[in-house]
């Protein structure tokens, strides 16, 4: 099973911003800014490139549940970066979707 589909069934220990019934948001393991959080849906998605019309509702649900952690996070002012990165070229080494909320310093722009 892959990692975060264990994370998303408690099977392996995260920091948990934020769970409803579809969506789980914890605290990235390696964090590249003060806040860095992941949003995920409980059902495996591969990525956006493996995403299908079914999954239309769930992958919304994915962005406000980052408007969600990023209030839940006092970064929702201040301003946040949110990624989803999709296959090799993009440094996807998760292949369950993910949406990075990442804050608490200015972010550069355009991405590396
Ligand atoms: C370029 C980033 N491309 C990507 O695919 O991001 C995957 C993201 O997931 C993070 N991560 C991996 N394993 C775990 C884990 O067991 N637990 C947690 N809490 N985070 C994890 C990793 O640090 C990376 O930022």
């Amino acid at each position: 099973m892959c990692i975060f589909c264990k994370i998303a069934n408690k099977e392996i220990p995260s920091k948990v911003v934020f769970e409803d019934e579809h969506v789980i948001a914890f605290h990235d393991v390696n964090p590249q800014a003060p806040t860095h959080a992941l949003v995920i849906p409980k059902r495996h998605i591969a990525g956006i490139a493996q995403a299908t019309p079914e999954d239309e509702a769930v992958l919304g649900r994915l962005l406000l549940a980052a408007r969600r952690v990023a209030e839940l996070t006092g970064i929702a002012e201040s301003g946040f970066r949110t990624v989803v990165n999709s296959g090799a070229n993009a440094g996807q080494t998760v292949f369950h979707i993910h949406v990075h909320v990442m804050g608490g310093r200015p972010m550069a722009w355009p991405p590396g």
